[in-house]
């Protein structure tokens, strides 16, 4: 009797537990998203109707990238069908679902500017499923860390691009290029002019950030690039279902392997940091690395030190961001260039003005104004960092609208470059020239012109692009002519960053 009452307790506790469980499931998947959702709803936003448990996930499934069948820069529509077509229905704010996850998608300048000035940088969040979803690659970095965390993160490591240290980088980003530069004179005497230069800068550009961020040896590097190309197209070459309820279990197979290389990863920088712990070795200059490491042996310092994994994450963060984005910069001017041989020209005529006959240097960079803005064009057409992601870590009120705490937040850059409405009808046309007498390009809003971010949370390394962007592109441009291949394919497409689909094969000259 005893047994069978103590049974019926069992039984009847771990009913009420599991509709416990449901019923927090519930609360959390559906029913505050949906009250959410209503919320902003009432405020006049519309968007795609969603279904449980998939959100708007099934429509945004991308097909394999179709081919362009020119090179239209008009681009928006191709690596973001679903949100181009959304637009045209809801307007340039509306809402729509990742999962049970509600996201504002922004692409108005205006209603960004009025949310960002109501909240301060340490108290924009990020969104929680990507925080997740991507812990492998970044971690608690620089990119993902929050509120005082992020502050004390950011104090550490914004002195490492100071001027002094910038240009102590330099020499390295010389003799990296230069290195390339001989591995094409080498192909090119063997009558290969076709070079994938998208691959080959990517690799020159991981080369510097190891060496100049963490001193470290090549192999070392290699293995860490490797691995997290291989992390990033597991993670952002397939569709995934982020945001679904136990999403994670619908592609075990490449989850497993994303946790694996993280893993890997982690081990390698980590036993590059014990390493460079033990030495601390006096560099002429402070590499990123010695920074933070530094900081932390500063023990009347300890408000502003970063735990071990915590610089472990930030090497992720820097090795990854720090190459791949000013490599790509580099390799849509290349194309762009490629198919505009006047600016090709132009940019080589100033590169003779500037360095003339002298050994190229670093304080000459400045006198590349041309450069600076095809940069600044190339970044507007093809931004590296095509969205900006937050969520609300309260209330945020934008005229009628409120933006509940916990919203998420996607910020359609691509959307915001192409603007016709912001840039003008040549929006889609390579014009350098818009942006000879303006920061901003000639661009009606001063937020429509994100290439860095906006606000505290701007890149904190973009002083370090536009040196290695100059002299990457002043070494190549003084000794090739660049042509498209007709290999080419332009195929833009985000796999978190923005890049050509198919690499991009250009034939190579030597200039004399
Ligand atoms: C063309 C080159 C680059 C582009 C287009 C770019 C773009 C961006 C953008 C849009 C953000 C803002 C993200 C956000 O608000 O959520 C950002 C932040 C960041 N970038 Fe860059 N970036 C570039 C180069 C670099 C380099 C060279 C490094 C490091 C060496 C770097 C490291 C970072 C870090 C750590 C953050 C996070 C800053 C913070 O949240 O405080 N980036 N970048």
């Amino acid at each position: 009797m005893e047994l069978i009452r103590l049974d019926c307790i069992i039984v009847t506790m771990l009913a009420t537990l599991c509709l416990l469980l449901l019923l927090i499931l519930t609360f959390s998947w559906w029913v505050f998203p949906i009250l959410k959702h209503k919320k902003l709803k009432s405020c006049g936003l519309g968007g795609p109707t969603p279904r449980f448990p998939l959100g708007n996930i099934e429509e945004m499934k991308i097909k394999d990238n179709v081919a362009y069948s020119h090179l239209s820069h008009d681009i928006h529509a191709n690596v973001l069908p679903y949100f181009s077509s959304w637009q045209k229905l809801h307007g340039k704010v509306f809402i729509y679902w990742l999962g049970t996850e509600p996201f504002l998608y922004i692409a108005g300048a205006e209603f960004l500017k009025k949310m960002s000035t109501e909240v301060m940088a340490k108290r924009w969040g990020k969104p929680s499923v990507f925080r997740n979803d991507r812990e492998p690659m970044f971690g608690s970095g620089l990119v993902m860390v929050e509120g005082n965390d992020w502050v004390r993160h950011r104090h550490i490591i914004a002195p490492a691009f100071n001027p002094l240290n910038l240009k102590a980088m330099a020499r390295t980003m010389i003799v990296s290029t230069n290195q390339m530069i001989d591995r094409w004179t080498s192909q090119i005497k063997l009558g290969k002019h076709e070079i994938d230069v998208e691959k080959e800068i990517i690799a020159t550009a991981g080369e510097i950030i190891a060496k100049t961020s963490f001193g470290m040896e090549d192999e070392n590097a290699r293995e860490v690039l490797h691995k997290l190309r291989t992390l990033q197209m597991t993670l952002f070459n397939s569709n995934r279902y982020v945001g679904v309820p136990f999403g994670k279990y619908f592609n075990v197979k490449k989850n497993l392997e994303a946790e694996k290389l993280g893993k890997e990863i982690d081990r390698i920088l980590l036993s590059i940091v014990e390493a460079r712990k033990k030495s601390l070795k006096n560099n002429s200059y402070q590499d990123l690395l010695s920074l933070l490491l530094k900081e932390n042996s500063d023990v009347s310092q300890s408000a502003k030190t970063l735990t071990t994994r915590e610089v472990v994450d930030e090497c992720k963060t820097f090795f990854f961001g720090g190459h791949e984005t000013t490599a790509l910069a580099i390799t849509w001017t290349l194309l762009l260039l490629a198919t505009h041989e006047d600016w090709q020209n132009q940019l080589r005529e100033e590169i003779k003005e500037v360095v003339g006959n002298n050994e190229f240097d670093v304080t000459m960079l400045a006198g590349l104004k041309k450069m600076k803005w095809v940069m600044n064009e190339v970044l507007r057409l093809y931004p590296p960092a095509p969205n900006v992601q937050r969520q609300a870590r309260e209330d945020i009120q934008v005229d009628d609208v409120t933006v509940p705490n916990g919203t998420n937040m996607w910020i359609d850059v691509v959307a915001m470059h192409h603007d016709p409405e912001l840039w003008g009808d040549d929006v889609n046309d390579f014009k350098p020239e818009r942006f000879m007498d303006d920061v901003n390009g000639g661009c009606k809003h001063k937020m429509g012109y994100l290439p860095f971010g906006f606000g505290g949370r701007m890149c904190v390394g973009r002083n370090l692009t536009f040196m290695e962007y100059k002299i990457v592109l002043t070494i190549l441009l003084s000794n090739f002519t660049f042509k498209v291949s007709p290999g080419y394919h332009h195929s833009p497409a985000i796999m978190l960053s923005l890049r050509p689909a198919h690499g991009l094969p250009l034939i190579v000259q030597p200039l004399n």
